[in-house]
């Protein structure tokens, strides 16, 4: 099981990245390779993201060098969303059918997780977050149809889109992480703007679902130095703390966002304004 560490960069040092050092340091690509798990360890918040893609045969969650445990959950809470076809997860022997865009919160301390497709010529693609945990929050599918929903934006600003709060303090307990999913209404294409920092929290993305061919200008940097990553179908992007994390898509698209820190209050962001970005 292939994990991947990603070291805490200072913002002045990130400023003078060219292209090929912000894509290395910010960038996630390679998620979902069929039969695999591929995880990135990052030191921000020591979030850890990856992609789970079962092929024929079930993948499990393996212990790992990086989080120095006996298994990976001991010390750890998970978050898993299906952004491909039908498919389960077992946590300790209990068996949870995802469908597309279903959620499951896996409680700190489970010993084995499992994954498999329903169908390996439709294989479930399981985007995994996880935090670290010392307290355990019961194990939990939550259905997409289960979120709590906030509208967003507007057609004018073609940033109109649905935020989906799925492991969010008003829909499933847990001890840091919150995770949810944003959808943009067709012709709409710009998410988190007008944009925000939250020093409190670091966050990760993960695009998807977007139009054949079609890329993502995410946004990130500090306010009043900003860069850009252009970013693909089913990649990711880690957001520092000291950045903001916006994007711009050539079509309409959908991500899930995710993040770990002091709080777990959603609404806690210090807003930017347009005046304010450079
Ligand atoms: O479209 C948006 O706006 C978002 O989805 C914002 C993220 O949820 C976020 O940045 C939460 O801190
Ligand atoms: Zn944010």
């Amino acid at each position: 099981m292939p994990i991947e560490t990603r070291h805490a960069i200072h913002p002045e040092h990130a400023s003078m990245f060219d292209t090929e050092a912000l894509r290395a340091n910010f960038l996630i690509q390679g998620l979902f390779v069929p039969g695999e798990i591929n995880l990135t360890y990052s030191h921000y918040e020591r979030l850890v993201v990856g992609g789970a893609a079962p092929a024929g045969s079930p993948l499990t969650l393996e212990p790992a060098k990086a989080t120095g445990t006996p298994f990976f959950l001991a010390r750890r809470e998970l978050g898993i969303i299906n952004v491909g076809g039908a498919g389960t997860v077992t946590a300790d022997g209990e068996r949870f059918e995802l469908g597309a865009r279903d959620v499951l919160y896996v409680a700190q301390g489970t010993k084995e997780v499992t994954f498999a497709s329903a169908d390996a010529a439709a294989p479930a693609l399981f985007y995994l977050v996880s935090t670290p945990a010392h307290q355990r929050h019961a194990t939990r599918r939550i259905a997409i149809a289960e979120a709590k929903r906030v509208e967003l934006g507007a057609q004018e600003t073609a940033n109109k889109r649905t935020i989906f709060q799925l492991i969010h303090p008003d829909v499933c307990t847990s001890c840091q992480l919150v995770m949810g999913m944003t959808q943009l209404e067709p012709g709409s294409v710009w998410n988190t703007m007008p944009a925000h920092v939250h020093d409190r929290r670091s966050e990760a993305y993960l695009y998807f679902d977007l139009a054949a061919g079609a890329k993502v200008f995410h946004l990130m940097g500090e306010p009043e130095e900003t860069r850009h990553l252009v970013v693909g179908d089913r990649e990711a992007i880690l957001s520092p703390p000291w950045s903001i994390h916006s994007g711009c898509g050539t079509s309409a698209y959908a991500f899930v966002w995710a993040m770990g820190g002091d709080n777990i209050d959603y609404t806690d962001m210090d807003p930017v304004t347009l005046e304010m970005l450079k």
